[in-house]
């Protein structure tokens, strides 16, 4: 934002126009100076506004005549301010040292504002594309709009901002008023009237002060809820893959602490425009007119300031992104650890999986003390250097007779103010490079796609002739040159019974995924009644095709909750009829509550086969026309897989696809699907493929025994028997 060829000739113009146009307003209006400032700052606007315009530079297009005006404005403001507040009479800027001060104070507010919104900001690590450039302002300015909802309290939150910080300066003034009072000849009314004024200064920097972040909160945690809100949604919706390549450590962080910090950084941000702009020219007002020469000083320690923190934002950033990451890193091994509770117990590992625990947090630790006392040694040093020289120099002044020591307690008190102020700053600053990078990650999950469209509108009244794959091939995006599925082709017609079988790795449930829309084929198509299924409206497809996995997941809530899960409204009699098709009625009916008990946390109150049932019984309920069913009898005894069956082979036209391991089931399919190394090996009916009994499916060779998996293995042992 600072360039040379920009501010150097307005500097060198502004210094000529004040000493030229006070030197004619003062010659016609001796006796008025504040007015003679005022008409001199006009001629120089209009002036100085007319260059700039012809300076151009590219980051200062638009924000050149604010420069301007504030440089023009600076110097009658603080002299009106002067003489209404402490009756000094006004005089005129003429020369170098007014406007040096006045492009001093702005171009280090300049400075620090470049720094708090960098234009280059830390890329994310996920590798999704970004242009990087001038992003975080975009950015800033897109959580404006999301806070637009929230004008109203982060209007008041302003007002009171702003009113907190005009009282908060007018009390080390009268502080030092009081002082002077006191060490002089003692006027009670006027020792009187300065604790007066400290007092309603004081009462309204608090009361403001409390309103101010009672609002700022307010509008905060509502930002962070709408942006949660949004977040949630737009991961939620993403393809299985996206699931399956990013952490989930990575994508809770990003909910709740993501979003909080950047909806932070709308308030962090306004802090710091609204404080620069009071400060610049209140603070400093005061301190110039209390002692241009101490004000000179501190600035001139700005430089020294300015590196150190430099130095300091780049270590202290390289930190909060370590502890930022042991922090993901530990919430995942949490999550690992109780998720496997039982393994742990079974395996008695508690102390290890603690230990495991313990040392995550360990780490932690260590980088946080570490960021800590970075920060500390840096606050120590800024702190110290300007202190001392600034003590050292006012000294001087005081025995010279500048100024008093009621000024000089004044000053200190201000510069100490814009010392806490520096402090509050470098928080805000990290925490805005901080709330860049954050914001810049959540607008990318806010703005990303899901790889499997779901913008399919098709959704016809009646369908006639079921699935099919056609020449389909896919490979996972993590093992992308080594296909699961390749060149498979199979029909599911309506009503029939599919049973797919083979050896672990075979490519049947990437099969059923496909089916599902999980995943897209990367060549082939799948098509339900001759029109490729992504054409297919999404919900209206996910009504045809019900998936019951081996260990279906249920959620927590009553037995009804989770059979009408996903359809936005059934009613209760086609629910009854769902769970009475899957054989679950009877234990439904046998439990307290019937179908308002509560299943518990992921289903954990009911046993493998119930959970099963309830599985089956819910897809049903969508009244699918194809029931995917992957190895979902496993836990159910040979009665109530028979009933179950019985039912579903009832229903006109459902098609049953089968990943099954069960002799009984195979005999019964339809078709028999056998998949090996992701290719179709072979197909046909149960006689079909035994009258083929010399075929590659049913010959029993030792090395493919071993590298078979058990269950299947155990069918081929069967199946040699019987045959
Ligand atoms: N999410 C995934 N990412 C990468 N590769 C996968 C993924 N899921 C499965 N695979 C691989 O794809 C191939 C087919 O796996 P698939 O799970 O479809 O076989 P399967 O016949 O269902 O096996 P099982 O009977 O053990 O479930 C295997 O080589 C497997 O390692």
């Amino acid at each position: 934002m600072i360039s040379l060829r920009f501010h150097v000739p307005l500097l060198v113009l502004d210094c000529l126009l004040t000493y030229i146009s006070s030197g004619i307003v003062y010659t016609h209006y001796p006796s008025d100076l504040l007015a003679a400032s005022w008409i001199v700052s006009l001629v120089k606007f209009l002036i100085l506004g007319l260059v700039s315009l012809k300076l151009y530079h590219p980051d200062w297009v638009s924000s050149s005549p604010l420069y301007v005006l504030t440089v023009c404005l600076t110097p009658p403001l603080h002299q009106t301010l002067r003489s209404y507040v402490t009756s000094h009479s006004p005089e005129l800027y003429s020369g170098l040292s007014g406007s040096l001060i006045s492009h001093i104070t702005l171009l280090a507010a300049c400075l620090i504002w470049d720094l708090a919104m960098p234009n280059k900001i830390p890329q994310p690590t996920s590798g999704e594309d970004s242009d990087g450039k001038e992003k975080n302002r975009e950015n800033f300015i897109r959580l404006l709009k999301y806070s637009k909802a929230d004008w109203m309290p982060l209007s008041g939150a302003f007002i009171f901002m702003a009113l907190a910080l005009i009282s908060e300066m007018f009390i080390p003034y009268y502080m030092g008023r009081v002082i002077d009072i006191l060490s002089s000849s003692y006027k009670e009314t006027a020792f009187l009237m300065a604790i007066f004024y400290m007092t309603i200064f004081s009462i309204t920097s608090s009361v403001s002060a409390g309103c101010r972040g009672c609002l700022f909160m307010l509008s905060m945690s509502r930002l962070t809820q709408r942006l949660r809100r949004l977040l949630f949604r737009s991961v939620v919706k993403q393809e299985i893959s996206f699931f399956e390549t990013t952490k989930t450590g990575d994508i809770t962080s990003r909910l709740s602490i993501d979003t909080a910090r950047v909806s932070r950084s709308i308030a962090a941000n306004v802090n710091i425009t609204l404080r620069m702009l009071v400060k610049c020219i209140g603070v400093y007002s005061f301190m110039i007119s209390i002692s241009w020469q101490l004000t000179l000083l501190t600035f001139l320690s700005s430089p020294l300031t300015w590196i150190i923190q430099k130095l300091y934002n780049h270590y202290h950033q390289d930190l909060v992104e370590k502890v930022q990451d042991s922090v993901a890193k530990s919430s995942d091994i949490a999550k690992e650890i109780l998720e496997s509770v039982r393994t742990v117990h079974s395996f008695d590992a508690v102390e290890i999986e603690s230990k495991r625990y313990d040392a995550s947090l360990d780490e932690i630790h260590q980088l946080q003390s570490r960021r800590d006392l970075v920060r500390a040694l840096y606050l120590l040093i800024v702190n110290l250097a300007a202190q001392i020289v600034m003590l050292i120099y006012g000294q001087s002044l005081i025995e010279s007779g500048i100024i008093s020591s009621g000024k000089m307690v004044s000053f200190i008190l201000y510069q100490m103010e814009s010392g806490s102020y520096i402090r509050s700053l470098v928080y805000m600053l990290s925490e805005i490079t901080h709330s860049a990078a954050a914001s810049q990650k959540v607008f990318l999950y806010l703005d990303r796609e899901p790889r499997v469209s779901t913008s399919g509108r098709y959704r016809p009244e009646k369908l006639t002739t079921g699935f099919q794959f056609n020449n389909v091939t896919f490979s996972y995006p993590s093992r992308k040159d080594t296909p699961a599925v390749q060149d498979i082709s199979f029909k599911l017609p309506p009503g029939s019974v599919t049973a797919l079988v083979g050896p672990s790795g075979g490519g049947k449930t990437t099969c059923v995924s496909l089916l599902e829309r999980f995943y897209e084929p990367d060549s082939g198509e799948i098509l339900l009644d001759g029109i490729p299924i992504h054409q297919y409206e999404h919900k209206y497809l996910h009504t045809k095709v019900a998936l019951v996995a081996q260990e279906p997941v249920l959620f927590f809530g009553s037995v009804k909750d989770n059979i009408s899960y996903g359809l936005d409204s059934a009613p209760e009699e086609q629910l009854k009829e769902a769970a009475r098709k899957a054989n679950a009625e009877a234990f439904i009916q046998g439990m307290e509550k019937g179908y308002d008990t509560d299943v518990g946390e992921s289903g954990s109150q009911l046993g493998a086969g119930q959970k099963q049932r309830l599985a089956i019984a819910r897809a049903l309920a969508r009244k699918p026309k194809l029931l995917i069913l992957d190895e979902a009898s496993s836990s159910l005894d040979a009665e109530t897989e028979h009933e179950i069956q019985k039912s579903l082979s009832g229903l006109d036209g459902l098609s049953l696809l089968i990943v099954a391991h069960k002799l009984r089931t195979i005999q019964k399919a339809d078709q028999i699907l056998v998949l090996e190394g992701g290719r179709l090996a072979e197909s046909g009916k149960h006689e079909e493929l035994i009258e083929r009994k010399g075929g590659r499916g049913l010959c029993l060779k030792k090395d493919l025994l071993e590298s078979l998996d058990c269950a299947w293995c155990v069918e081929k042992v069967l199946l040699m028997i019987w045959i």
